[in-house]
């Protein structure tokens, strides 16, 4: 669980997050959703320590990260794992040295174990049979997948994932949403997503926080999303005409 106590965060004049507070829950796929510059980067930074808020607490399952010393947090960086916008895999190491990377820089595993857990995670992702193929020679749909598999190496207690399935087709977006929620329960992960797809949101909202304008707007799920009577989250959810033509009919 990672929960956020009066969150605050501006940049000079710049009022970025005004007194967010949430819980976001363990073995759920906990979704950030807003408009474009309503913050929501600027929340998953500060939540995994990239920025400092100015005011109010995060906390990791009991454990209070914004005042916790360099040591504390760097070993509360080893239970996190990333997966970032466009995959951002290294392009000059294979699929299987992508897996490898951290294991490399953050465990103490002997090389049998190494090899054994990166088979572990290729599989668990279903991309085993493309291990020496390069970044270059996988499709995108691939490449998250490996990136899910590398994020995942360390075991993580929290992973994080910024637009996950972007650029990808509806179908391939929907499966790496379904990976990411099936490994979210699997180990009991704390998972927050940042996203502006709302297929995503309907799919695999289980834990929604919109933000509106660095404000916490509206918290539910996807079940409640679309009887709100939130003006901005209605905004928002029915921007897209599939969305207006689905309410009118239901
Ligand atoms: N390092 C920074 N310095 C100053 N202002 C910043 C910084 N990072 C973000 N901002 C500002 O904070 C606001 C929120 O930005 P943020 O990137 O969090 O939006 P977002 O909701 O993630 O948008 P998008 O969906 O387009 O990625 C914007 O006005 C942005 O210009």
């Amino acid at each position: 669980m990672i929960t956020l106590k009066n969150v605050n965060k501006s940049f000079g004049e710049l009022d970025v997050l005004n007194d967010i507070s949430i819980q976001f829950e363990a073995g759920k796929t906990n979704l950030i959703i807003g408009q474009s510059g309503s913050g929501k980067t600027v929340l998953l930074k500060s939540i995994i320590g990239l920025h400092d808020v100015d005011t109010g607490y995060i906390y990791y399952d009991d454990r209070d990260f914004t005042n916790m010393n360099f040591h504390d947090k760097k070993e509360i960086r080893k239970e996190m794992g990333m997966v970032f916008q466009g995959g951002a895999l290294f392009d000059s190491l294979s699929v299987e040295e992508n897996v490898r990377f951290p294991l490399d820089m953050f465990s103490a595993m002997s090389e049998d174990e190494k090899r054994e857990r990166i088979s572990f995670c290729l599989e668990r992702v279903d991309i085993k049979k493309a291990d020496k193929l390069y970044p270059a020679e996988i499709s995108g749909g691939m490449q998250k997948r490996v990136a899910i598999a590398r994020a995942i190496a360390l075991n993580p207690r929290y992973l994080f994932c910024d637009e996950p399935n972007s650029g990808l087709d509806p179908v391939t977006a929907i499966m790496i949403d379904q990976l990411i929620q099936e490994i979210t329960k699997e180990y009991n992960m704390t998972t927050i997503i940042n996203t502006h797809d709302m297929n995503s949101v309907m799919e695999i909202g289980e834990k929604i926080l919109f933000i509106n304008k660095g404000l916490k707007a509206w918290e539910g799920c996807s079940d409640e999303i679309f009887d709100t009577q939130n003006k901005a989250l209605n905004n928002f959810v029915f921007a897209s005409n599939l969305f207006k033509k689905i309410k009118s009919k239901l």
